[in-house]
């Protein structure tokens, strides 16, 4: 699969740690390997990693990131950078050059994101030119570009699973040998 991260800009601790949340959820759940966060709020990287704990995987959450530094390393590495917006272009027009990287770094804003990032992405993409949110852009973008490698992923070390139940709810403790 391919090395995907997110930097989350503009979090509000006050405002937006239920969608910043859902941003780290999502991220985890659709395959990628963790996000840098470029406010200070522990509450959120305390919840997400307690999720990981419990349902396994290694997703890492970075708190107080500075986001002109993370997208200067990112691009050193090697890396690509896509910054998600409404104005970019539209994600038909260049997700078949974007799918041809294979180490990613999707930036997501809350409210203004500032002018440069538009200039130091790689790609500006949006996911639709019509204003919606970062977690329904980033989980489009996520499943555009991992496909369905993503739904079927293992995350190790868990301590619950789910068993798929057509009706219900089945979760199953996972013994530490296993
Ligand atoms: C509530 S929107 C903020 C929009 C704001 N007017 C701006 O100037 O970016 C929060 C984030 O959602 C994402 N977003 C919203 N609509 C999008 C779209 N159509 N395509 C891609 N990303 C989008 C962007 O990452 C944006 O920073």
């Amino acid at each position: 699969m391919k090395e995907v991260a997110i930097l989350r800009l503009g979090h509000r601790p006050q405002r937006d740690q239920r969608v910043t949340t859902h941003v780290g959820l999502t991220a985890r759940a659709l395959g990628a390997t963790g996000m840098y966060l470029s406010s200070n709020d522990t509450g959120i990287v305390k919840s997400i990693l307690d999720v990981g704990e419990r349902w396994g995987g290694k997703f890492f959450v970075e708190n107080d990131v500075g986001w002109h530094s993370c997208i200067r390393r990112w691009k050193e590495a090697g890396g690509t950078v896509v910054h998600l917006t409404m104005f970019g272009l539209n994600l038909p027009d260049v997700e078949e050059e974007i799918l041809s990287r294979d180490k990613i770094l999707v930036v997501v804003g809350a409210e203004k994101v500032p002018g440069e990032v538009y200039h130091l992405a790689d790609f500006n993409v949006a996911v639709s030119n019509q204003p919606h949110s970062e977690i329904s852009s980033m989980a489009i973008f996520l499943d555009h570009l991992m496909g369905k490698d993503a739904l079927v992923q293992k995350f190790p070390n868990a301590q619950v699973r789910v068993v798929p139940c057509k009706e219900g709810k089945l979760v199953e403790e996972i013994k530490p040998e296993e």
